[in-house]
């Protein structure tokens, strides 16, 4: 091999290892044995590649996600035949319509085909839920909504649960909990009617049978969105990893190449070796010229045969070896370029899940995971930490008198004002509805009071207009700091507390501890 070649054999292989370590990531977590050695792998990866202990390291990881995917298929198939006895009893339910039960039975033969991989499972669930779906809405009821058919102790008592009027925070809550899911489905999809209807009466109030049927319709949707996101992750997965077996072989078959012209050299350098000492000896032994001369002549005969054998064995393997490299490369940039779009939806979905879809802040999430942070800190320095809740006055008659719309502009003025009057080390997130949460940290309470009061006139002052009507918007205020044995919960329950204080003496004002 000359020098340019191994040059580019080199670079290739640090290309590779680069790529192991990137896709390495993907199966973090997949098991504590996978994580390990992953790590080993990336130990031999980085820096100067080592891809002999790689290629050994790569062989077991590759072991191990075969074992991992026998564990989750038998994982899948248990779960198959839950699934199957589930709906066998459904099938025997005397209230299901004779339509339900044969769509049943034609759902129990596809399940019976089912090839026991997870994500081509995931949309029999689907059906699933479809299938109890209907049949819950085709169940007949008696006068006192409970249904006929012949239920057990427990369905009895679940039933009758369903039947009572549910408390009333907790209808809130839930009410709460699904104006939150359903947000980012219907700023992705304005133009759904069934999405629009089920936001508006979640937003306009709604019975506890609506809540209910809200709450299957979402489920649905979001089984939806999971499955196919599911079987797209999946799909990448699956080729990557099939990827890295390929070319997990090719390194092995260069290496065994390497090695075999390595050991080719050492022989035919060897056989030279034993040529030239045997002509020396014989140069040392004749006193006859002519002779000298003729066995020179078949010495040196041998060698150039010896030399000729030599490179045509070593073109051979390079011709084998530069398809290899070709191959690998080829793959190489395929799975750079499948990594790299994968990375980005990866990026994507993080932002995603991180923000308020409607007003472009962090959300609940980004909320729960920073403030476990700035309470870590503050653990641990005791630097000053404050939290304000903020809830926007008389929010629901804005939505009542102008529609929901301008409720919704109104939330996205409001939090920009908010996010604009702020420092860049504060934190800004909606908790839910018309209700904002914010962080300060290395701030003391006292110095908060002025810059708040600011934020409370400028949002008094703003120039909502609705209908041709101007519109004042203002918004109550609960600041608490972290103190002594606070916890996260004790903290926010406090800002809670004085929110409520606020509101009750007349709203348009910031409660504080030291009101
Ligand atoms: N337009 C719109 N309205 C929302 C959104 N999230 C919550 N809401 C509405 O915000 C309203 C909150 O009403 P309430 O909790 O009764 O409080 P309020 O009217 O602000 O009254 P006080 O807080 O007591 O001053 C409800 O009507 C919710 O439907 C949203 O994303 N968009």
């Amino acid at each position: 091999m000359d020098k340019k070649q191994l040059e580019s054999l080199k670079q290739h292989n640090e290309q590779l290892a680069q790529v192991i370590i990137r896709l390495s990531n993907f199966y973090e977590g997949a098991s504590t044995e996978v994580d390990k050695e992953l790590k080993t792998l990336r130990s031999h990866l980085s820096g100067k590649p080592n891809i002999t202990l790689a290629a050994v390291s790569i062989g077991k990881l590759n072991n191990l996600l075969m074992q991992n995917a026998q564990s989750l298929k038998k994982q899948t198939t248990d779960t198959i035949s839950r699934l199957e006895s589930a709906i066998k009893r459904l099938q025997r339910s005397d209230s299901i319509t004779s339509e339900l039960k044969s769509e049943t039975a034609r759902f129990l033969s596809s399940l019976s085909m089912q090839s026991g991989s997870l994500f081509s499972s995931l949309p029999q669930f689907e059906r699933a839920l479809i299938l109890y779906q209907q049949a819950l809405d085709n169940e007949p009821k008696n006068t006192n909504g409970q249904s006929t058919n012949g239920q057990t102790v427990a369905e009895a008592q679940t039933q009758d649960a369903l039947s009572q009027p549910i408390d009333e925070r907790l209808h809130a809550n839930i009410t709460a909990e699904l104006q939150g899911l359903i947000e980012p489905y219907y700023q992705k999809n304005k133009s759904d009617k069934q999405l629009s209807e089920v936001r508006k009466k979640l937003l306009d109030g709604l019975t506890q049978h609506e809540l209910l049927e809200c709450c299957l319709v979402l489920i649905r949707l979001i089984v939806k969105d999971v499955v196919r996101e599911a079987g797209v992750n999946g799909q990448v997965i699956d080729g990557l990893h099939r990827s890295i077996i390929s070319i997990n072989q090719d390194v092995s078959q260069t290496i065994e190449i390497t090695q075999s012209q390595f050991e080719n050299k050492a022989k035919h350098h060897q056989n030279l070796q034993t040529q030239i000492s045997d002509m020396g000896e014989v140069v040392n032994q004749s006193d006859d010229l002519d002779k000298l001369k003729s066995e020179a002549q078949q010495y040196l005969e041998k060698m150039q045969d010896s030399i000729s054998q030599h490179q045509e064995a070593d073109k051979e393997e390079e011709e084998k070896l530069i398809l290899l490299l070709q191959n690998m490369q080829r793959e190489l940039t395929s799975m750079e370029k499948k990594t790299q779009q994968y990375r980005k939806k990866l990026l994507e979905q993080r932002s995603q899940t991180h923000m308020d879809p409607l007003t472009k802040i962090p959300n609940r999430i980004a909320y729960n995971e920073r403030i476990e942070q700035e309470y870590q800190r503050w653990l641990r320095t005791k630097a000053p930490l404050c939290m304000a809740v903020v809830d926007i006055d008389h929010f629901k008659s804005i939505n009542d008198k102008y529609g929901h719309a301008a409720g919704d502009k109104t939330l996205q003025v409001i939090a920009k004002q908010l996010k604009g009057k702020l420092r860049k080390t504060d934190f800004l997130a909606r908790w839910g509805g018309e209700e904002f949460v914010i962080l300060f940290p290395d701030s003391e309470l006292k110095d908060l009071l002025a810059p708040l009061e600011e934020i409370r006139k400028k949002m008094e002052s703003l120039p909502f207009k609705f209908k041709q009507e101007p519109v004042t918007i203002t918004a109550s205020f609960g600041l608490a700091k972290f103190a002594n044995e606070d916890t996260v919960e004790s903290v926010f329950d406090r800002a809670d507390k004085h929110l409520y204080s606020a509101k009750n003496n007349g709203r348009n004002q910031i409660v504080s501890d030291q009101s």
